[in-house]
């Protein structure tokens, strides 16, 4: 395994957000033993038990690339765009995103894991799959053997990836799809929540139902 989660361990993290994905993101850390300096968030109306609110993005400018390590708690439900900016722009001021994967998620042995990459609780990643940075593997999800999975992109929770397939980068496959054997699905394409994907999905595009069709509007 090529991921980072291990590198820098000793170190701080601070975690940017304090949503759904958040939440889930310091629960990761904590089975992790990652000590977590605190949250950066637009507010301090949000809690995150236990950790204590740093101040807005403004803080990102005083903590020094090397001094502490950055966790991305903003997640995405379809649209990637926010999350991608947020780490492409981290990422060229200097500061490390480890990969992060959750101590219960099921990781074989050869498998290539970028920077930022987050696998969750009960994912479960074959032989020889292939993970770009800042791409989601989320609870439960399956990536079956040989895989390769886009910067960026979003494996829902649930969802079932058969063997070698291409997950574009930005894509996001739905909660609870399924993808056959040998699919490629586009750069920025979307696998609606439960759909079946049994033929190769055209970047941009947007796919649901079983079998999967594109989406009318
Ligand atoms: C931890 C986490 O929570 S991570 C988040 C994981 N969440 C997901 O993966 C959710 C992925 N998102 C979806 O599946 C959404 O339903 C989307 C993006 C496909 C569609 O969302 P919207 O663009 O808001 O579409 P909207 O809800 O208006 O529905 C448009 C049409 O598509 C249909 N539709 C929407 N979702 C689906 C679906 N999953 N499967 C089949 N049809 C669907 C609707 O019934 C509607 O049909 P109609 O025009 O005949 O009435």
């Amino acid at each position: 395994m090529t991921h980072q989660a291990g590198d820098t361990a000793e170190r701080d993290v601070v975690l940017i957000g304090a949503g759904g994905h958040a939440h889930v993101v310091a629960d990761m850390l904590a089975a992790l033993g990652r000590p977590v300096r605190g949250f950066i968030a637009p507010t301090d109306s949000t809690v995150i038990e236990g950790i204590d609110w740093l101040g807005t993005d403004d803080v990102l400018a005083e903590i020094l690339p090397g001094t502490a390590d950055l966790a991305m708690g903003v997640g995405s439900a379809g649209d990637v765009s926010l999350r991608r900016r947020m780490f492409d722009g981290l990422h060229w001021a200097g500061h490390l995103l480890p990969a992060l994967v959750h101590p219960a998620a099921a990781v074989s042995g050869g498998v290539s894991i970028a920077p930022g990459v987050q696998v969750m609780l009960g994912a479960c990643v074959q032989a020889g799959v292939e993970i770009g940075c800042n791409a989601i593997i989320n609870t439960g999800a399956i990536v079956d053997h040989d895989c390769r999975i886009g910067d960026h992109a979003h494996v829902a929770p649930g969802a079932v990836l058969c063997g070698d397939v291409t997950v574009g980068d930005g894509a996001h496959v739905g909660a609870g799809a399924r993808v056959i054997q040998g699919i490629s699905i586009g750069e920025d394409a979307l696998v609606a929540a439960g759909a079946v994907v049994i033929s190769d999905v055209a970047p941009g595009a947007r796919v649901a139902g079983v079998p999967a069709k594109e989406m009318r509007g």
